[in-house]
């Protein structure tokens, strides 16, 4: 059993992960809707083959990530379903992705003529077109260069149109003008093409969430997954319960009582003003606790205390409630109690959006899967092989 050695975890609940999914697709209410979830990133930091595995078994359809490997690396941990990359893949890469049955987005005549001269004659790969109809990222932006591309790829006997799709930049905003305009243009392109292929999609979290229409037989769910509002102002309309999968914990492994005058950690910015009890806690902005959580509380004996001084690279210091011992949990992420520290809340201490918390807790915080209450595995990718 993967174990590890210094007293810094997150958890992650399978549970949560399992209603999350439940209830979105409830929402969605159309059995032949077929969702993909998106686990890029190391599913957004909360481990990607475990991700993967639960989200299948919860009923997802297939799995969306950002590039080949994160692709491959997924058929290497033995995942069957249908994998699509979401980002660019390099021309000369092609037969990779037809190697391991992975669906690659496609969005440039050249790159597709390129990609034609490295299939292998045996070769299948599928395609889904990008169109970019407003998010300036990457797609076609045109009906025409739409219909090129897919005579072209109709031409080419080792490509497959599998799928369409766009992605949208306000979904999460309460005001639709612009998300209209990029479905008006959406609508637009796929008027234009001879057959729709087996997938169209556009939604991401908020677009499942609020918008019906732009539904269509396929969607990509990231955030709500992990049981995050895609943004503030969604938070106070959304139509189904979300329950936060990540948490994260450390243990005290040292304390003491300093007096007034004394000093805490680098530039001994902080001093005592007063007796105080402070606690050492092996997290530190190597493991992506960074340097700005300085003075954002952490709970610890089911009270929220501060970190105090400048968090190091592996540990940091906080002014205990009280005098503690060694080996008392500290929860810098999630419940304790009637106290709770939520993703939104790091988020906003750190000026940033919920997304970015649990991808920056980096490799080196090993996760533990937590299902029906009790942890079922331990990731360490320290002490795992290769
Ligand atoms: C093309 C695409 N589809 C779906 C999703 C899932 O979005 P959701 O997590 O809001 O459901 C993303 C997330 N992409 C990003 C999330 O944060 N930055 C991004 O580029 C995406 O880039």
């Amino acid at each position: 059993e993967t174990q590890f050695f210094r007293d810094t975890w997150a958890e992650i609940n399978l549970d949560h992960l399992t209603d999350n999914i439940k209830n979105i697709k409830r929402h969605i209410a159309s059995d032949e809707m077929k969702m993909f979830a998106v686990v890029k990133a190391n599913a957004y930091g909360h481990g990607d083959l475990q991700v993967a595995e639960a989200a299948l078994e919860a009923g997802v359809h297939g799995l969306a990530v950002a590039f080949l490997d994160e692709a491959v690396s997924l058929r290497k941990g033995g995942i069957e379903a249908p994998i699509l990359v979401l980002g660019a893949s390099r021309a000369q890469d092609v037969n990779l992705a037809s190697d391991y049955n992975v669906s690659l987005t496609a969005f440039d005549l050249d790159w597709l003529k390129e990609a034609s001269k490295h299939l292998k004659p045996d070769a299948r790969l599928k395609l889904h077109i990008k169109c970019d109809t407003g998010m300036g990222r990457i797609g076609i932006r045109s009906a025409d260069e739409l219909k090129k591309i897919e005579s072209y790829i109709h031409s080419i006997s080792q490509f497959e149109m599998e799928g369409i799709f766009t992605h949208y930049a306000t979904a999460d905003e309460l005001d639709d003008t612009y998300l209209e305009r990029q479905l008006g243009k959406f609508n637009e392109m796929l008027a234009v093409l001879d057959e729709r292929p087996e997938y169209v999609h556009s939604s991401n979290s908020a677009a499942v969430l609020r918008k019906p229409d732009t539904h269509f037989n396929a969607v990509r769910v990231g955030i709500a997954m992990y049981g995050l509002t895609p943004s503030q102002e969604m938070k106070e309309v959304l139509p189904v319960p979300l329950k936060e999968v990540f948490s994260l914990y450390s243990r005290l492994i040292h304390t003491k009582e300093i007096k007034a005058g004394d000093k805490i950690s680098y530039g001994a910015t902080y001093e005592a003003s007063e007796n105080e009890w402070i606690g050492t806690i092996p997290i530190g902005y190597a493991d992506g606790w960074i340097r700005k959580l300085q003075g954002q509380e952490v709970i610890v004996d089911g009270k929220r205390s501060p970190i105090v001084g400048r968090i190091c690279m592996d540990q940091c210091m906080i002014s205990l409630p009280l005098p503690l011992k060694t080996g008392e949990k500290v929860t810098l992420i999630g419940r304790d109690g009637n106290e709770a520290v939520t993703i939104d809340e790091i988020a906003g201490k750190l000026e940033t959006i919920n997304y970015e918390i649990p991808c920056i807790i980096s490799a080196r915080v090993p996760r533990i899967y937590i299902r029906d209450g009790k942890p079922v595995k331990v990731t360490n990718k320290l002490l795992s092989s290769g």
